[in-house]
């Protein structure tokens, strides 16, 4: 860790930075800064929730010119959400130097976005499909871009996103620099890395693993049938502050967030299939915590920084292990604690041992928890209501009720029927949960197989890739 005064910022960018409340620049941020501001192409790698945002954010904002029209930076992400929220972050960097980013993503009215162009923002930061859009209908010029930075480039890569951005990059100026960002860097990166960025250097923030030391990784073997009954019990033993639940496939994201809100806990899902109005309403629920369990399919796995995330689970794997690292990398970020929850069928434990070799970092084992253990957690929530109540509610009125009821009745008696009609009734009512199939082992198959896997399922979600098409 550094200073931020070491780094030599302009001091409208330091100003915005204290205000943020970052005391110390992370380690990927005081590694990339300077070499960014020598000129060189870049490829960062570092943990989830370790700023890698800011640390391109900060060059790249330092190098805009605020005089000039057109703009001038260009930042690629592989979802909508994420686009929103780079921009929000670079906005907040930038504002005291007034360099001010647009987010420009599919789903949204692209009038809207033509017209917010008009005020000239000096950084775009797009979903691949949309700013292709955008290049034809010649509302953006990348003839005057000169910093391109890749998010999560590797997603972009699973996702089928190469040609697009090989068309875009194929129109920006080829005396760019080019930077990357992912906490995970597959091998298979390599050519997009070959192919667009000039010497690229390699900066990698030492690690003993893939995955941040405070997230406590746990694993659950359980059958498919009795997940969603794990789930619940977890969920009732230690209630999260904010939780999301990983599912494999949208028809899952509805059906496990249909059955948790039967159950009485307050979920919603997100998946690529919803208008992007509902996923930007289900996410500002999150975040406001009208809501405190997110369910989603992978489109919730990147970059995707909400504070208060205490726990992750993963209901269903992940096929790879890269996925993995991003869905818990949800929690645990910007240094504090968060707990992931694995459930591995008993025929998908061979898959798991493939993750854990892949980040290097082994799951602890926990048997499946029990429906006394839930009840508990349960009966211990009643008493927090309770003893919040105690503390904070004005209950004055009700003492000489109480001192009736005291004279007719032994204190323990009372205080116990009061807890049970403050705990959550025991689940009842079915719910509809169609199995899903136990991944197999993750060696039998391809690395093409897999990327045309995903690109299937997750087409038409991230970057609007369908409307593009039928337009053509
Ligand atoms: N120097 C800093 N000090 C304190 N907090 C910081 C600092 N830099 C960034 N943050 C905060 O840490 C959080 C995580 O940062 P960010 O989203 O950039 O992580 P990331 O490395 O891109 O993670 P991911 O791999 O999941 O995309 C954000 O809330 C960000 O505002
Ligand atoms: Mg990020």
């Amino acid at each position: 860790m550094a200073l931020f005064t070491e780094l030599q910022l302009d001091e409208q960018i330091l100003k915005a930075v204290n205000e943020m409340g970052f005391e110390e620049a992370t380690p990927i941020q005081s590694e990339v800064i300077p070499k960014v501001k020598e000129g060189n192409d870049i490829i960062g790698q570092a943990q989830t929730g370790t700023g890698k945002t800011a640390a391109f954010g900060i060059p790249l904002i330092e190098q805009m010119n605020t005089e000039e029209k057109h703009p001038q930076g260009l930042v690629l992400a592989p979802t909508r959400e994420l686009a929103i929220q780079v921009a929000e972050e670079i906005n907040r960097l930038g504002r005291f130097k007034g360099v001010k980013a647009l987010a420009v993503y599919g789903g949204q009215e692209i009038s809207r976005q033509i017209k917010a162009l008009k005020r000239h923002p000096q950084i775009i930061v797009a979903t691949p499909g949309r700013f292709m859009d955008h290049m034809r209908r010649r509302t953006i010029r990348p003839a005057y871009m000169n910093m391109v930075v890749l998010d999560e480039a590797d997603e972009m890569l699973s996702m089928g996103f190469i040609e697009d951005i090989e068309t875009i990059l194929a129109e920006v100026p080829e005396e760019r620099q080019t930077l990357l960002f992912s906490a995970t860097m597959p091998k298979r990166l390599q050519s997009v890395t070959e192919r667009f960025m000039e010497n690229p250097e390699s900066v990698k923030v030492k690690s003993k693993g893939l995955t941040v030391s405070n997230i406590e990784q746990r694993y659950i073997e359980v059958p498919e049938k009795q997940k969603f009954e794990t789930l619940c019990h977890l969920l009732d033993i230690t209630p999260p502050e904010l939780a999301i639940v990983f599912g494999r496939t949208k028809r899952r994201v509805d059906e496990l967030s249909e059955a948790l809100s039967q159950r009485g806990y307050a979920a919603e899902g997100i998946h690529g299939d919803l208008k992007q109005e509902q996923r930007d309403k289900v996410l500002r629920k999150f975040k406001n915590k009208t809501i405190d369990i997110l369910v989603a399919t992978d489109v919730a796995a990147r970059g995707l920084d909400v504070s208060g995330v205490t726990h992750v689970y993963n209901f269903d794997l992940p096929q790879d292990p890269e996925s993995y690292v991003h869905r818990i990398g949800r929690t645990g970020r910007a240094g504090k604690e968060g707990i992931a929850f694995s459930f591995a069928t008993p025929k998908e434990i061979s898959h798991l041992k493939f993750i854990e070799s892949t980040t290097k970092k082994k799951m602890i084992r926990q048997d499946i928890p029990t429906f006394r253990e839930a009840m508990q957690g349960r009966y211990q929530q009643a008493v927090d209501k309770l003893l919040e109540t105690v503390k904070n509610e004005d209950i004055e009125e009700l003492e000489h009720t109480a001192k009736t009821l005291l004279s007719g009745y032994d204190p323990v008696t009372l205080v116990a029927a009061a807890l049970k009609m403050n705990t959550k009734e025991p689940d009842q009512g079915t719910i509809k949960l169609t199995e899903e199939a136990s991944l197999r082992p993750k060696k039998s198959r391809g690395d093409r197989n897999r990327g045309g896997d995903r690109r299937g399922r997750n087409r038409g979600f991230r970057g609007n890739r369908g409307n593009r098409k039928k337009r053509r």
